[in-house]
Parts: C-alpha cells; sequence; structure tokens
C-alpha cells in the first residue's frame, strides 16, 4: 500500500537576488524514515529546511508536507515538531515556563511534566534559562521537538554540545518515538551518527545533491580504503598509495582484500611495522574529504 510521503520535494529551487542557493532539489521522505540532509558549509541545506518547515518561500518548484502546503501553517505546524540550533528561550523564563510556552505555541497535547522527564530536565524545572549549561540549554531545545509527540521531527545539530550520555539519552528518545511512527530529518556535521542513525541520506554540495540514497548506496560506488602509518623508513610500497599527513598512506582499492593481501605479504616479507592499520568501506568523512577538493 504505497501512501503519500510526509515530505515530497520537487525541483526546488532558492535563490538569494542573483545567487542560486538550492537547484533543481527533488526528495521524499516516507513515514517512519529517518533522513538526514548533509553537506558542505553553504551547500543549502538551511536554505531547503527552512522551506520544507514553511519559514521561507521557494522561489520555484513543489514543497508538500503530509500533502499540504508548509505554508499552510494551520494545518501542518501543529503535527511538526522543530529543534533548532538556538530556539532563543527569553533568558528570564524558568525551565517549566518555557515548557509550558512549548505547550501553549504548538497546541499539542502533552504535559509539562512528562516532557521535563524526557529532556531529563526534571530537576532544574525551576531554573532560569539564562542559568543552564550549554548542554542543559541543547536539551531545551530538544523539547521544542518532542512536546506532544508530533508525527514529523526536525533536528538541526541536535547533538552538539552534548555530553556522551545526554547523546544517548537524545537518541534513546528519539529512537522510541520513531517506534511510535514519527518521521525524522536530521541535519548534522557529525557523520559517523548520520552514518549510524540514518535510513538514507542526502549529502549536497553547492545547491545540489552530490548522492542520495542509503549509506551503503552512498558509499560502494566509492573505492575502499586501506590506512596506515609508517613507524620508520621502508622499501618502496607495493602499491600506489597517497600520503596524508605525518606518515599516514591511504590507499583507495576496488580490490581491498587482494589488495590487503599484497601489503601484509610486504610488511612480512621486509619485517615493516603497519601502525593504525585500517581497512574498510569508504565512510562519509571520506565522501567528504573527496569534495572538499572538487
Ligand atoms: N539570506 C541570504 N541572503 C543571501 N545569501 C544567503 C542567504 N541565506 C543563505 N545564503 C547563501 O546561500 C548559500 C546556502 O546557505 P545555507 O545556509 O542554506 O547553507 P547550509 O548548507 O545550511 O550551510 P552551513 O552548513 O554552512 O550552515 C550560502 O552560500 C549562503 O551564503
Amino acid at each position: 500500500m504505497s501512501s503519500t510521503p510526509v515530505i515530497d520535494v520537487e525541483r526546488l529551487n532558492v535563490t538569494y537576488g542573483d545567487f542560486h542557493a538550492v537547484k533543481d532539489l527533488s526528495f521524499r521522505v516516507e513515514r517512519g524514515e529517518l533522513y538526514a540532509l548533509l553537506g558542505t558549509n553553504g551547500a543549502g541545506k538551511t536554505s531547503t529546511l527552512e522551506t520544507v518547515e514553511g519559514h521561507r518561500t521557494a522561489t520555484s518548484g513543489t514543497v508538500r508536507v503530509f500533502g499540504q502546503s508548509p505554508r499552510d501553517r494551520r494545518a501542518v505546524r501543529p503535527r511538526m515538531g522543530i529543534m533548532l540550533q538556538d530556539s532563543g528561550f527569553s533568558p528570564d523564563l524558568t525551565v517549566k515556563e518555557s515548557v509550558r510556552l512549548i505547550g501553549q505555541l504548538t497546541q499539542r497535547a502533552d504535559t509539562v511534566e512528562r516532557v521535563l522527564g524526557v529532556v531529563n530536565l526534571t530537576r532544574k524545572a525551576g531554573t532560569k534559562v539564562s542559568q543552564l549549561s550549554g548542554g542543559e540549554k541543547r536539551r531545551l531545545d530538544f523539547a521544542t521537538a518532542v512536546y506532544g509527540a508530533p508525527e514529523l521531527i526536525f533536528l538541526d545539530e541536535p547533538t552538539t554540545g552534548l555530553d556522551i550520555q545526554s547523546r544517548d539519552d537524545l537518541w534513546d528518545t528519539v529512537d522510541k518515538l520513531r517506534e511510535d511512527g514519527s518521521t525524522v530529518v536530521l541535519t548534522t556535521h557529525y557523520l559517523e551518527e548520520a552514518q549510524q542513525r540514518a535510513d538514507r541520506i542526502g549529502l549536497m554540495h553547492k545547491g545540489a545533491f552530490y548522492r542520495e540514497g542509503t549509506v551503503s548506496e552512498l558509499t560502494q560506488t566509492l573505492p575502499s580504503v586501506i590506512r596506515f602509518s609508517l613507524a620508520a623508513p621502508a622499501p618502496a610500497l607495493p602499491l600506489e598509495a597517497r600520503r596524508e599527513s605525518e606518515g599516514t598512506f591511504l590507499i583507495e582499492t576496488f580490490g581491498l582484500q587482494k589488495d590487503l593481501h599484497t601489503l601484509l605479504r610486504w610488511a612480512q616479507d621486509h619485517a615493516v611495522e603497519l601502525r593504525r592499520l585500517e581497512a574498510g568501506p569508504t565512510r562519509l568523512d571520506d565522501v567528504f574529504r573527496a569534495l572538499g577538493t572538487d
């Protein structure tokens, strides 16, 4: 049974004066998916998301959220929770007052106490926003996304500034929301996070998708990598390798097993110690690095 995608973007263009920030971008996010929108600085992620969230009008193209225009705020807005990079809560309000305000603004059914518990700020309920630590403020930002367990959640750099425990807690909460059917759109500069969590990734560069698909679709068109460093001067390497930094070498290969075998035999034959040896599929970090040298 096919259903309307939660987000359906067709040939979106966003321009600022004569600067073309988003170029003919098309993508869909299906119900229950975690979709990560990633990209280099200035790629057009924020411009795209602001349009999908209804904060910006497309220069051209169609954007549908739950089959409706996101500019129809009354219909769409109550169904989406948005965690911004900074929600801009008034510094004089307490945490509890801020969460109550979220409830009034979103008009979703929930209780302040439950949301405080979910974002682990119950003990800070009476504290003023101005007195929260960076990580606590981030958890309060998260409350805007989870209040009333909305069907669609936008997380903009959600874990920046969070310690590991808070990070794990945030992802546990997101997992629970997804189990209950929420759809999640994530932007992050922590590529590992996207690689581990996303069902699909849109990788933007200069206003368009450089790649779009599942993590394995994204990486399988790229060579595998072997990385190592040499403890001491060694004879000529048996394979073509690129020097990365401080004696670290990188070999790109479409024949990982064979080339790894060649390298290990060479090391054994010449009594060479390969330090910090790593071999495996290309990681998203490598894809980004390649974009940087475009
Ligand atoms: N209001 C604006 N007026 C003019 N140019 C803008 C405006 N907003 C964004 N831009 C430009 O459009 C391009 C895309 O910006 P956008 O913020 O969408 O990128 P981004 O992918 O979110 O970048 P980052 O990862 O650096 O936050 C950038 O070159 C930016 O300078």
